[in-house]
């Protein structure tokens, strides 16, 4: 009897009657992300290492930073973000050791480096062997930090350098680039129900973080079993993390910015639709393309059932916008674009509320919501219904949330924030429970 009550359950689980169709709701397997705002369960974390020493005046444009953080400063910081989701429960997992048990496999390691040494254009500057030969020489989870951290032309002695073009010297110091973006976890990768969507990354610096999500994904233990892929980095169109909003079990909010092309929203739609799993609509939201709305989670995030950040600036007069709903079409492969104006309209259309809370970033202060955007104070990270984590910095933006009712748990933000992302920026959910 027991048997037939659980399987009962089990059915119920991974199947919502939605006009008529039957629509696949699978939470049984290593991925399972249905919502915004569910209880975070599991989530994947980069703790900042000396990628973010390899920074320096002369990169830090190119490489996405507008300042350098302090080492043992902006790691005690992520430590503290870390343990304020581990006291409600969440478990963490790290980037870094998850790809360094991706390649104890020789074979895959193999590949990985080939793969790593190809994107990174490394070879135009060092001999292929000789950087493998370099970089093999490490345990793996030092060959990790080295790959994560970069490495300069000076470390690699003088006896393993055989090619001319290794021996003399230009003004490059790197064959390979530091990483030090990589502890926004949030936008490589990004997990939509019981799959994934590895991204292509629109910024040169960024675009090879996405490998490392896709050898884990393929090669890790613990997601062994298949998991369903959504888009894939071999795109040619971006699409980034910090855009993709998982609104509920059927809708998914994407932003079109700097970062990410309709084209890649479009791809991700049909190969979602055409997989049939519960999500059966993109709102895609355009916003302004600048440096300080990089993604659409530094300007709008959810906090809870029916209440969202926003950083004003992104509405136009009369809070116009250009919104548009995406649905499957009549036909196989093809989509169904309706457009709309309004955000709150639209979020109380798509998610069937009769109210909707903005909440909007500095209290809608023209200095304090500038102010805080550049600090992400709109960038939070929900743990659960109504509960969110924050940079403490942002003062102005945190009494506002606590004014609405949601429950604030504040970071130490001084160092973390000199990379442009906030909280939301620095997790990679893969698990939350049903709202
Ligand atoms: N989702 C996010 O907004 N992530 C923050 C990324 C900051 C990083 N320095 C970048 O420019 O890509």
């Amino acid at each position: 009897m027991k048997t037939i009550i659980t399987l009962f359950y089990f059915y119920i689980e991974l199947t919502r009657t939605i006009e008529g169709g039957l629509l696949y709701l699978d939470r049984n397997g290593p991925l399972s992300i249905y919502s915004e705002i569910g209880n975070l369960e599991k989530v994947i974390v980069k703790r900042p290492g000396y990628e973010v020493e390899n920074l320096t005046p002369d990169t830090l444009k190119r490489l996405l930073f507008d300042d350098i953080p302090y080492l043992p400063a902006i790691q005690k910081e992520h430590d503290a973000f870390t343990d304020s989701m581990r006291k409600r429960g969440t478990e963490v997992l790290y980037l870094e050791q998850l790809l360094a048990e991706t390649l104890e496999n020789p074979a895959v390691r193999y590949k990985f480096l080939d793969q790593l040494i190809t994107e990174s254009k490394a070879d135009l500057c060092c001999s292929r062997q000789t950087l493998t030969e370099y970089l093999s020489s490490f345990p793996v989870s030092e060959m990790v930090d080295k790959v994560m951290g970069g490495v300069r032309k000076s470390e690699i002695s003088e006896e393993r350098k055989t090619n001319l073009y290794e021996l003399m010297e230009d003004h490059q110091p790197f064959y390979l680039d530091p990483m030090p973006n990589l502890y926004f976890t949030r936008d490589p990768a990004c997990v939509i129900g019981n799959g994934i969507s590895i991204n292509t990354m629109a910024e040169p610096a960024r675009k090879r973080e996405s490998m490392f999500m896709d050898y884990i994904i393929k090669h890790h233990p613990m997601f062994k079993e298949d998991v369903p892929s959504w888009f894939d980095r071999t795109s040619r169109f971006s699409l980034e993390g910090g855009d993709q909003l998982i609104l509920n079990e059927e809708t998914i909010a994407i932003g079109v910015s700097a970062r990410t092309t309709p084209q890649a929203i479009e791809e991700l739609a049909n190969n979602l639709f055409a997989s049939r799993p519960s999500f059966t609509r993109i709102v895609a939201i355009e916003i302004p393309k600048s440096r300080a709305f990089m993604h659409l989670d530094t300007v709008f995030t959810m906090v809870d059932k029916d209440q969202f950040t926003i950083h004003p600036a992104i509405q136009g007069p009369d809070g116009r916008m250009r919104i548009y709903i995406i649905e499957p079409g009549e036909e196989k492969g093809k989509v169904m674009i309706q457009e709309r104006h309004h955000l709150i309209d639209t979020l109380k259309e798509v998610l069937e509320l009769g109210e909707v809370n903005l909440i909007p970033c500095g209290g809608g202060d023209e200095i304090a919501s500038a102010r805080e955007q550049w600090n992400d104070g709109s960038n939070t990270l929900a743990i659960a219904p109504g509960v969110v984590v924050t940079y403490n910095r942002n003062y102005v933006s945190n009494r506002c949330l606590r004014e609405a009712g949601i429950e604030v748990i504040e970071v130490p933000s001084s160092e973390l924030s000199r990379g442009r992302g906030g909280p939301r920026c620095m997790s990679m959910p893969i698990r939350r429970s049903p709202v």
